[in-house]
């Protein structure tokens, strides 16, 4: 029987597979950035050993580095520096690559890897960071890993994993006009649940997956992850060739028809068959919103919010009951009538430059509600410097949004990009638990138009509304 994408490049990167121990992999790049790594490094002290392989790793400042674009070098919460700062002298002590606060290179990890053509078709790839799972869209077996296993690969450039099961999500038909890539990942969670992946590697097959640009291909597979899934991927094909023509760390000219015959080659056999398989009908799809405190409760925007008591199983109903009341939200208000106070436009999963470009399309001549705060935070310093020689910095300021500099920002609240306590957010990020944003903040998932009418309206609202 044939094989599934995923376990062709398991195959292709065994080292060592034995009765009852996991499969030892190899690990064709290994990313890191400044807040899973400093335990790895110093275990490597420690054990005395080297980083066996500093070529394949490469690691960048993006979770706690403030995004203000005039005093971004001096990192003034004191946890926030000593971890960018252990970063610096880690990777100096151990000859690691790093992309720091003033490089042109710097960005959010799983922003950089693949624009700079360091992700590549049929590699595995890891990082001490669960949406490792982005690199999937470039038809890489990507996983998140703990710091134990990073400073495993560190050391060995292996990594021993369990075996997965494999799951496609086959989405049909083309997606409606205003409808994107992150609203076709929400619907596929809340129709799966946070849970429905896990163990898996799910493969997004069909037209409508085909249809989409490299860059909305790695916001569905950023969010694999908040299925519980353990990868995604999407298998290469020319969108994904022409991606990576010409990018930095590229295969050269010389040695470019052979890497695509290569990759040409990567994909699930026609007689392989998956453990589970979902289908979903692109043409079905709207703009899409979360409601609660998990990306699976989520629901289209044009609905209103659900009433837990008619939920029929009792785990699902207590779990909304709960995130309802964080919400601060009742059953039965219509999405559209909840007031917002902060717009966060940016993370690994809308940062992107096709993601500001949607916002700042919405945003143009139009005016950000004076009672929200509005933030655009390029996902790399690349983009944000694509942005600026585009102009959409001055869309966005003249709209009443503030521009920022390349990092994390408000996706995850360790930073100094926080929501406060009650304050509401529609945001571009991938997670809405509890304290996410801020202590006892609340977050609505949207995509990048939703969020850029959402600040002109000053309520949950999309594009056709103004
Ligand atoms: C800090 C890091 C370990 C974490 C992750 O693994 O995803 C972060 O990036 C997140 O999004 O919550
Ligand atoms: S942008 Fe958010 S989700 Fe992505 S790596 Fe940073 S904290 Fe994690």
């Amino acid at each position: 029987m044939g094989l599934t994408l995923a376990e062709k490049i398991w195959q292709e990167h065994l080292v060592d597979q034995s009765n009852d121990l996991p499969d030892l992999l190899y690990i064709d790049l290994h990313l890191l950035h400044e807040m899973t790594s400093p335990q790895a490094f110093d275990g490597l002290r420690l054990a005395q050993r080297s980083v066996r392989r500093p070529d394949l790793t490469v690691a960048t400042a993006d979770h706690n580095v403030p995004t203000e674009l005039t005093t971004r070098r001096t990192i003034t919460d004191p946890v926030s520096r000593a971890q960018v700062e252990a970063l610096r002298k880690n990777c100096s002590d151990f000859g690691v690559r790093l992309y720091d606060l003033h490089d042109e290179d710097q960005g959010i990890v799983h922003v950089i890897g693949p624009q700079l053509g360091l992700t590549q078709p049929g590699m595995t790839v890891v990082c001490g960071d669960s949406h490792t799972s982005t690199h999937g869209a470039l038809g890489a077996l990507a996983f998140g890993i703990g710091t134990s296993e990073v400073e495993h690969v560190l050391a060995t450039q292996s990594l021993a994993l369990a075996p997965f099961r494999t799951m496609s999500v086959t989405v049909s038909g083309s997606l409606p006009t205003g409808v994107t890539a992150k609203d076709l990942i929400l619907a596929v969670i809340a129709r799966i649940g946070t849970g429905g992946g896990q163990g898996y590697v799910i493969e997004y097959r069909g037209d409508a997956i085909r249809e989409l640009s490299i860059e909305a291909r790695m916001t569905v597979c950023n969010m694999s992850i908040e299925a519980g899934a353990r990868a995604g991927l999407v298998a290469p094909d020319e969108r994904t060739f022409e991606y990576l023509r010409s990018r930095d760390f590229a295969p050269s000219e010389e040695d470019w028809d052979e890497a695509v015959a290569h990759w040409t080659r990567l994909r699930t056999d026609e007689d392989a068959s998956f453990d589970r398989e979902i289908e979903i009908d692109a043409s079905q799809l709207s703009p899409w919103v979360s409601w609660g405190t998990n990306p699976g409760q989520s629901c289209p925007l044009d609905e209103s919010i659900p009433d837990p008591s008619l939920f029929s199983e009792p785990e699902k109903r207590n779990a909304a009951e709960e995130a309802l009341k964080y919400m601060g939200l009742t059953p039965g208000k219509p999405l559209r009538e909840i007031p917002v106070d902060t717009v966060f436009v940016g993370s690994c999963t809308n940062g992107r430059i096709e993601d500001l470009r949607a916002a700042a399309e919405v945003l143009r001549g139009r005016r950000v509600d004076p009672e929200v705060r509005m933030l655009v935070v390029p996902g790399s310093t690349r983009v944000r410097l694509e942005s600026e020689a585009e102009g959409l910095d001055e869309v966005f300021r003249t709209a009443g949004a503030e521009w920022r500099s390349a990092g994390c920002s408000m996706c995850i609240g360790v930073n100094s990009d926080r929501l406060g306590p009650q304050r509401r957010s529609a945001s571009t990020s991938n997670r809405n638990f509890e304290g996410r944003q801020g202590d006892e903040a609340r977050t609505h998932l949207v995509a990048p138009p939703v969020a850029a009418a959402t600040a002109v309206l000053g309520r949950l609202g999309s594009p056709g509304e103004l």
